[in-house]
C-alpha cells in the first residue's frame, strides 16, 4: 500500500487535484462522513489510505466492469474469523467471493423469483391489513416507513429464513426482537465510531465485539435448525433457502470441493437480511413520498395498474443505512486511460447520490420524472403479473433515455459483476407491495410529511480531474 507522502508526490506529478489529509491519522474521513452528498476532491485520504473519488460515468464503468479483475473487492469493516460472519457475500474477497457469488446466483433466476413472488403475495396482503389498522387507529396519519420495514422483514423471514412471522409487530416475537437488535439497535449502524478502524486498521479485530452477537447466533441457529428439519421432512416452500439447499445438493452429488456448505447458506441468509431490509423499505418509502407530493403521478400509476388488471388475474390472486456510494478496493496495480495509476490497496469511492444529481445526465435532477425512464404505457390488456411489469416500467429505461443516460451514471443497484445480486428480488418485492398499497389507499401529504433534507451535491463531475 502506498504511503501518504508517496501518494501526494505521485498525484502532484500527475496534476490530479488532491484534498490533502486534513488531520493527522484521520485524513479527510470526517468530511466524507459529514457531507453525504458532497463530491470530494478526485483524490482524498481515508485515514492514511489514498481514496479515489470517481464520479465520471466512463471511469465508473471501467472500474466496475472493464477492469473489474483489478477491483474485485470492497474494503473490510471488520476482521472476523467467525464461521458464518466471514462468509457473508458483501464482505467476501477474491476467489472465495467469486465462488460463492456464482453458486448463489441461480437463487435469483427469474423462475425462482416467480416462485418467491407467490410467497411475497401473502406478505403484501398482510401489509395492507396492517396499514388499514394503523389508518383507523390514527385518523389516517401513518408513518409508512415502519409499515414497510415490517413488510420487508416479513418477506425476508419468509423467503430467506423459510419462516412465517405470525407475531409481526408484537414486541416479544423472537424473530422481530432479534431483527431489531441486529438491524436497528446495532451499535455499529450510523455510528461515527465505525470510522476508527479505518484510521487504526489493527482495531478491526475489535469490531466483532461491538456487534450484537447474540442476535447473529439466534439467526444462525434458526437457519441451521430449519435446514435440518427440511432435510428430514423433505419439505419444499419455493423460497431462497430451498434454492440454496438445491445448490448444496447438486454440489454434493457432483463430488469435489463444496462451496455451498450449511455455514455459507446461513451466512447468505444473514446477508440478504442486512442488504435487503432497509434498502427495499427505503425505496418504497421514497416512492410513497413522491406519490404523496405528486398526486398527478399517483393518478397515472393507479390508472395504469387498474386498466391492466384482468379479472382472470385477480382470481389467481395477486434509518439508518444510506447507500451513500459504491466502494471498491484496488486488488492489482493497474493504469486506466494511460495516466491514472491505481496501486493495490487504493480505495475507490463512487458517490452515487452526487452522480444521480448531475444535470448532464439528469436535467432538473431534483424533479421526480418517471418519464426519464419509462416507455410510453402500453394499452394492451395485461395479466396481474404483467400489471406488476407496469410497476417495473418505473425502473426501466425508455429507448430514448437509454441512449442519453450513460451506463456508469445509473447506479441504484451498482454495476458490474459485484452489483446487487438481489435487484430483481427487491423490484418484485417493491412493485408487488406498491400495487397492493396504491390499489387500496390514496396516499396524501400531511403536516407530518417531512421535506427532503438531504444536501444538494456541491459538484458532480470529475471534469477537474486534470488541471
Ligand atoms: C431497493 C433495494 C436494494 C437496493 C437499492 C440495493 C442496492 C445495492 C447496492 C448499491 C449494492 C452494491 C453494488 C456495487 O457495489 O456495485 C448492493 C449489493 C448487494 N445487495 Fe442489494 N440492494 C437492494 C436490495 C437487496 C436485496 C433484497 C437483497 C437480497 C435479497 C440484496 C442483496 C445484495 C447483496 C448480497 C449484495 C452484495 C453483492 C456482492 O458483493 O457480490 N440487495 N445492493
Amino acid at each position: 500500500m502506498r504511503k501518504i507522502s508517496d501518494g501526494l508526490k505521485h498525484f502532484e506529478k500527475q496534476r490530479i487535484p488532491t484534498e490533502k489529509p486534513l488531520y493527522p491519522f484521520v485524513g479527510n474521513l470526517w468530511n466524507i462522513w459529514k457531507e453525504v452528498g458532497r463530491i470530494p476532491w478526485p483524490l482524498s485520504f481515508e485515514g492514511s489510505r489514498p481514496t479515489w473519488n470517481i464520479a465520471d460515468p466512463d471511469l465508473i464503468r471501467d472500474i466496475c466492469i472493464k477492469e473489474f479483475d483489478h477491483f474485485t473487492d470492497r474494503r473490510a469493516f471488520i476482521k472476523n474469523d467467525d464461521k458464518v460472519l466471514s462468509k457473508m457475500m458483501t464482505t467476501m474477497k477474491g476467489q472465495e467471493w467469486k465462488d460463492v457469488r456464482s453458486a448463489v446466483s441461480p437463487v435469483f433466476s427469474s423462475g425462482k423469483i416467480k416462485k418467491m413472488s407467490l410467497l411475497m403475495e401473502s406478505c403484501g396482503e398482510t401489509l395492507v391489513q396492517h396499514l388499514r389498522e394503523a389508518v383507523d387507529k390514527s385518523q389516517g396519519v401513518v408513518d409508512v416507513k415502519d409499515q414497510y420495514g415490517a413488510y420487508t422483514l416479513n418477506v425476508i423471514a419468509t423467503c430467506a429464513f423459510g419462516t412465517k412471522l405470525d407475531g409481526l409487530g408484537k414486541e416479544d416475537d423472537p424473530f422481530a426482537k432479534h431483527a431489531r437488535k441486529f438491524l436497528v439497535e446495532n451499535p455499529a449502524v450510523g455510528n461515527p465510531l465505525i470510522l476508527i478502524p479505518f484510521i487504526f486498521p489493527w482495531m478491526m479485530k475489535l469490531m466483532p465485539k461491538i456487534l450484537p452477537l447474540e442476535a447473529i447466533r439466534f439467526f444462525r441457529d434458526l437457519i441451521l435448525d430449519i435446514m435440518k428439519r427440511r432435510k428430514a421432512e423433505g419439505n419444499e416452500r419455493g423460497d431462497a433457502l430451498d434454492a440454496m439447499m438445491e445448490q448444496e445438493e447438486k454440489e454434493r452429488e457432483a463430488g469435489g470441493e463444496m462451496v455451498i456448505t450449511e455455514e455459507v447458506i446461513a451466512a447468505q441468509s444473514l446477508t440478504f437480511f442486512v442488504a435487503g431490509f432497509d434498502t427495499t423499505a427505503s425505496m418504497m418509502n421514497f416512492l410513497t413520498y413522491i406519490l404523496a407530493i405528486r398526486p398527478d403521478i399517483q393518478d397515472r400509476l393507479y390508472e395504469e395498474i387498474e386498466k391492466n388488471v384482468e379479472e382472470r388475474a385477480n382470481e389467481d390472486g395477486i434509518q439508518r443505512i444510506i447507500l451513500m456510494g459504491l466502494l471498491r478496493e484496488c486488488t492489482k496495480d493497474c493504469i486506466i486511460d494511460g495516466i491514472m495509476e491505481f496501486k493495490e490497496g487504493d480505495l475507490i469511492y463512487i458517490p452515487v447520490y452526487a452522480v444521480h444529481h448531475c444535470p448532464d445526465y439528469y436535467p432538473d435532477p431534483e424533479v421526480f420524472d418517471p418519464d426519464r425512464f419509462v416507455s410510453p404505457p402500453s394499452h394492451r390488456p395485461m395479466s396481474m403479473l404483467a400489471a406488476r411489469e407496469a410497476g417495473i416500467a418505473f425502473f426501466r429505461f425508455s429507448p430514448e433515455a437509454k441512449s442519453s443516460i450513460p451506463q456508469g451514471a445509473y447506479l441504484p443497484f451498482g454495476i458490474g459483476p459485484r452489483s446487487c445480486i438481489g435487484m430483481r428480488f427487491a423490484l418484485e418485492e417493491g412493485k408487488l407491495a406498491l400495487c397492493h398499497v396504491i390499489r387500496s389507499f390514496r396516499v396524501v401529504r400531511c403536516e407530518e410529511t417531512p421535506v427532503s433534507s438531504l444536501p444538494a451535491p456541491l459538484g458532480c463531475r470529475n471534469e477537474s480531474l486534470f488541471e
